[in-house]
């Protein structure tokens, strides 16, 4: 299979704050993505833009702040974007087709599952899908809101090689380069740790939305799907490649888990957890590090009114959310049998359908 590659680039790097397309910028990003094609990958592009392109030709002043105003905006915007799009690729000899999505189609198994059909047989007739959020019927619950998080989802869903996020930092900074001019830039980030959060800003231009905080968010979802993450600028000829190369202007995230399972996926990233289990350290190496199940021995406290078949959040003994899983047991069942060993537990109990709390099948790391 050709290597895949999802490049995210974002409404600074293609539009100003008055608004508007800037040309350039998307015949540039149309060179580069041919670039990759060229060079034997399969790039797959999630765009942002439509509400900055499409404002001015409406008639407001700078980017709306309204949920209706946006809708508007995007839906002239996104046929001017993919226009754009369309004219420039063609260019190259690439055809291009439109994909619009939004939050709920990833809760949902059935959409998610044609999503990532209609997605396959574009890569299959080398058409490059070119996705945006569905801003016209996004209202707040549904929507990613930037689409970092939607870039970092795809990635998972078609299990990319690599996740390319463009923007127009050159990666994460020590602070927000636009407050602080002594920042310097974090090169490589082996783990998204809350001092990575901490540093991360919202965003900087009149026409972004997510800042950095979001693209941390989207590198922590990509990473825990076994996708390694760039986040910085290109604005060369070449720098795409640069960048997938390993050697690109930005900060480089590391992968943690494996290509996740479209269950794992709705579990890690989608489920509502109604219960909280507090872990010892031993379940927490066993669930993190060691690929195992949650055995009761290792439950020191369990919450909510949850039941057999529930999602729950598993914390260490300090807090930190560890991941979730699907419980096996009664929320009252397991008060009786916290830190038990299992000989006592299948003592304790008449009948016992499965011994682990959580099956590792049933869990999803959600450290990266
Ligand atoms: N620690 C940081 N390092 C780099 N950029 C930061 C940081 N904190 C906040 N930012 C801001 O994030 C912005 C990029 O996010 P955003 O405006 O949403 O861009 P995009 O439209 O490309 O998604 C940068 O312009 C920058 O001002
Ligand atoms: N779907 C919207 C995305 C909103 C947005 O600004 O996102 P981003 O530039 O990625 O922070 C659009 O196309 O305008």
């Amino acid at each position: 299979m050709l290597r895949r590659i999802v490049v995210k680039i974002g409404s600074s790097s293609l539009t100003s704050s008055e608004g508007g397309l800037n040309r350039e910028a998307i015949a540039y990003f149309a060179t580069e993505l041919a670039g990759l094609i060229q060079a034997g990958y399969q790039p797959l592009l999630v765009t942002s833009g439509a509400v900055a392109a499409g404002f001015r030709e409406i008639g407001y002043p700078e980017r709306p702040k309204l949920l209706h105003e946006k809708q508007a905006s995007a839906a002239v915007g996104q046929a001017l974007l993919m226009q754009a799009y369309r004219e420039e690729l063609a260019r190259h000899g690439v055809s291009a087709a439109q994909v619009l999505l939004t939050r709920s189609d990833f809760q949902n198994r059935k959409r998610t599952g044609n999503a990532s059909m209609a997605i396959e047989e574009l890569l299959k007739h080398n058409v490059l899908p070119i996705i945006n959020e569905n801003d016209t019927v996004s209202v707040d619950e549904l929507k990613f809101g930037d689409n970092d998080t939607l870039s970092a989802l795809v990635a998972n869903l078609i299990r990319a090689d690599h996740l390319l996020i463009l923007t127009d930092m050159d990666g994460l900074y020590t602070k927000d380069p636009r407050l602080d001019p002594a920042a310097t830039r974090v090169s490589r980030v082996s783990e998204i740790t809350g001092e990575i959060y901490a540093i991360a800003g919202g965003a900087g231009s009149a026409v972004g939305t997510g800042g950095m905080r979001s693209k941390i968010d989207a590198a922590k979802i990509a990473s825990i799907g076994g996708v390694p993450v760039f986040v910085g600028k290109v604005a060369d000829p070449g720098d795409l490649l640069t960048a997938l190369r390993g050697d690109g202007r930005g900060t480089y995230f590391e992968a943690h888990g494996a290509a996740l399972s479209r269950k794992k996926q709705w579990l890690g990233f989608f489920s509502t957890p109604i219960g909280t289990l507090t872990v010892d350290v031993g379940a927490e190496e066993a669930l993190i590090h060691g690929g195992r199940s949650l055995l009761p021995v290792g439950v020191k406290a369990a919450s909510g009114h949850f039941h057999t078949g529930d999602v729950v959040e598993v914390v260490s003994a300090d807090g930190e959310v560890l991941g979730r899983g699907i419980v096996n047991y009664d929320v009252e069942q397991l008060h009786g049998i916290l830190g038990l060993p299992s000989t006592e537990v299948v003592k304790k109990m008449d009948s016992v359908h499965r011994l682990e709390v959580i099956h590792r099948d049933e869990w999803i790391s959600l450290k990266a």
